[in-house]
């Protein structure tokens, strides 16, 4: 495992829902920190039955369980930084928001609202209480494009929408925004993921694999960058390793034979440690190392 500075092993937790077929979820944000060399914990907001075919059912765990988790965890270990993905409902949510509230590491906040099939794994009717509640706690967020949309009333259609989508979370309250590109298939042979801090937007690129064995890259991508968080990685170079770790989760997988459907990722990879990343820059990642080129807007 990772030792921090003054020799601690770094540490992250994730608060969310259980993917019986291990490759979103839980499974995906544990098996994520372990390759990071960080130690991972968790507490479950929501068990789903589920496969790389589709969401067969979701059991939002009572609210009282939840809370009692983050009690558990809170009294006994600490974190270098924690993840939120999927919550469940609106009692969950108020009550992982009032946990969080004072603590003093960074907050990934993925809120995951759609499963790749399109099954919803939030209730439209719980977005608001993720704007108010979670995007003012989040140090980055994780939204992919229909979240995006959804958080911000902005329609995504290409990477320029991207951008604006991003600047407006950030306008809700998130610090770092990262509007991922997985959906944006029209935008090009690249899955160009953006970013928005303090004014300025820096582009994550890597060739889009012509894979759909993507079920999971969303968990994969929030955990990797709360890894590299724990791990003390500076907030850019935590998101260029993130989107170097899944994109060759991504690749890795592209002929494997784990499920009918949408396949897992391959989580066996390592991520690439960037030297250091500038804001207002693209990176493109091409499976081994980032190069700068010219930002696309
Ligand atoms: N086919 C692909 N090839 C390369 N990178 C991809 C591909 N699909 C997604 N990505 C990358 O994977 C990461 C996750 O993005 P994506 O938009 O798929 O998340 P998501 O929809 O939240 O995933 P999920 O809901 O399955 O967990 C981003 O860095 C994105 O650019
Ligand atoms: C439990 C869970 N969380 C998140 C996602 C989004 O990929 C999923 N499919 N399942």
């Amino acid at each position: 495992m990772f030792r921090r500075p003054d020799g601690h092993v770094a540490r992250m937790l994730t608060i969310a829902g259980s993917d019986s077929g291990g490759g979103a979820g839980i499974q995906a944000d544990l098996k994520t920190a372990h390759q990071f060399g960080v130690y991972g914990m968790s507490v479950l907001t929501a068990v789903t039955a589920q496969n790389t075919v589709g969401v067969q059912a979701v059991y939002p765990l009572p609210v009282d369980i939840v809370r009692a988790q983050l009690e558990s965890v809170r009294d006994d270990l600490s974190f270098d930084a924690i993840k939120t993905g999927m919550l469940g409902d609106r009692a969950a949510i108020h009550a992982v928001a009032d946990a969080l509230a004072g603590v003093d590491c960074p907050i990934v906040v993925d809120p995951v609202m759609i499963a790749k099939g399109g099954e919803a794994l939030l209730h439209p009717d719980d977005v608001a209480a993720v704007i108010e509640r979670m995007l003012p706690l989040a140090f980055v967020a994780t939204p992919n494009a229909p979240e995006a949309e959804r958080l911000t009333g902005i329609s995504i259609r290409s990477l320029a929408d991207a951008a604006r989508a991003a600047e407006a979370l950030a306008g809700l309250g998130a610090r770092y925004a990262v509007v991922k590109g997985g959906h944006l298939e029209g935008a090009g042979h690249l899955a160009i993921d953006v970013v928005f801090h303090d004014g300025t937007w820096t582009f994550f690129a890597a060739p889009r694999v012509p894979s759909h064995k993507t079920h999971g890259t969303g968990c994969t991508f929030s955990s990797a960058v709360a890894a590299s968080l724990a791990r003390g990685a500076r907030p850019l170079e935590a998101i260029a390793a993130a989107k170097s770790y899944i994109s060759r989760a991504i690749a890795a997988a592209a002929d494997w034979d784990v499920g009918r459907g949408h396949g897992p990722t391959d989580h066996s990879q390592s991520p690439v440690w960037p030297e250091r990343m500038e804001a207002g820059r693209m990176y493109l990642f091409d499976g081994h190392q980032f190069a700068e080129t010219a930002p696309p807007l």
